[in-house]
């Protein structure tokens, strides 16, 4: 049996933007997925207590029998596990076992489909702990290499390298492309979240957003600019200009508010946090619902946050510079 854990992130930068080969800057946070894996004769038994979609658990058994414990509809269930049916295809194949069972309990820290990246720590942390489990181990590098097929599989090939990446590796880390980069000495921003408690479906706000880009050139236009906002970021970044940053991430905000991936509560959560101070606030990861990130050095946008109607959770994210490890 063996435990492993990957951080979620925040994006400072750059969503969306990034599946198109624009470079983008997410940065790994202290709330984390667990993942234990222990080998069993064969298929696969997944239990997964956060895992609940309009109110019903399900546990996966077996080669394909999904048990949900209320009646739901099948593709509800198998889109509900994709990840770790992906994840566990490429473990089998890592480990060169293609018939190798795992039974798998996922805990976590990290609201789901929030924008926080609990997809890619699952995934990440779910890679690790079953290839540990058949006695081979995978480097970080690896590790997210892996973990973006599963993604990308997932998203119906629509995916970046950055979420998998940086649960990996931990940090701020740099992603345009195939070039997956560590960004030292950026320490640790004063990040504020605010969730609104709900979730978005990032397969299918990567899709708005690709009919948009293909349908017209402002769209394609919009893309290219959260290109060029990161690239200004990047000179900002690592110095104490949070001024600058916050601007820039306002801007962000609003190029992927025209691209239609943000949402009343989300821009609700946005402007609570912009009039209680903060410097910048933004939507974090595929958006539709779920968190906002914003900088502020005091405690005034988190204390406005908490009492945002609408916003259900506010609290405070560490940058975690450790990725993925055993527990
Ligand atoms: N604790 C968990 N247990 C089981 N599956 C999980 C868990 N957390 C996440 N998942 C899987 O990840 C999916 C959510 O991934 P999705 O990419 O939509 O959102 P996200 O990764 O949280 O946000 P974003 O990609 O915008 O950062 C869930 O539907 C589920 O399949
Ligand atoms: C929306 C997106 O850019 C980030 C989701 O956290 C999708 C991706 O990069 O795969
Ligand atoms: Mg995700």
């Amino acid at each position: 049996m063996v435990t492993s854990s990957a951080p979620g992130k925040v994006y400072l930068f750059g969503e969306h933007a990034v599946v198109y080969g624009e470079p983008a800057v997410p940065c790994a946070i202290e709330r984390r997925a667990r993942v234990t894996a222990t080998e069993r004769e064969d298929g696969l038994r997944v239990h997964a207590d956060d895992l609940k979609l309009d109110g019903f658990t399900v546990e996966y058994d077996g080669d394909g029998d999904a048990r949900p414990d209320v009646e739901a509809e099948r593709p509800l269930v198998e889109a509900a596990m994709g990840y770790v049916n992906e994840a566990v295809s490429q473990v089998r194949e890592a480990t060169d076992a293609p018939d190798a069972g795992f039974e798998i309990q996922i805990e976590s820290d990290i609201p789901l489909g929030a924008g926080l990246g609990s997809s890619a720590a699952v995934v990440v942390a779910a890679i690790d702990a079953a290839t540990r489990e058949l006695g081979v181990s995978l480097s970080p590098r690896e590790i997210a290499d892996r973990a973006y097929r599963v993604e990308s599989a997932v998203q119906d090939g629509q995916a970046s390298r950055a979420d998998t990446f940086c649960s990996a590796v931990g940090g701020a880390v740099r992603v345009e492309g195939d070039d997956c980069r560590t960004l030292d000495g950026i320490g640790n921003l004063p990040f504020v979240i605010g969730f609104d408690g709900g979730a978005g479906d990032t397969g299918a706000l990567v899709a708005g957003v690709r009919r948009l880009r293909d349908e017209h050139d402002f769209a394609a236009d919009t893309v290219s600019a959260i290109g060029d906002v990161v690239r200004e970021g990047e000179n900002v970044l690592g110095t104490d200009d949070y001024e600058s940053l916050g601007e820039l991430m306002n801007f962000n905000h609003g190029l992927l508010s025209a691209l239609g991936v943000s949402s009343r509560s989300l821009d609700t959560m946005v402007w609570a946090a912009r009039d209680a101070g903060a410097v910048g606030a933004k939507l974090t990861g595929a958006g539709g619902g779920g968190c906002i990130v914003a900088l502020d050095e005091s405690d005034d946008a988190l204390t406005a946050l908490k009492y945002t109607p609408g916003c259900e959770d506010a609290f405070r994210a560490e940058l975690d510079t450790e990725g993925v490890r055993r527990e």
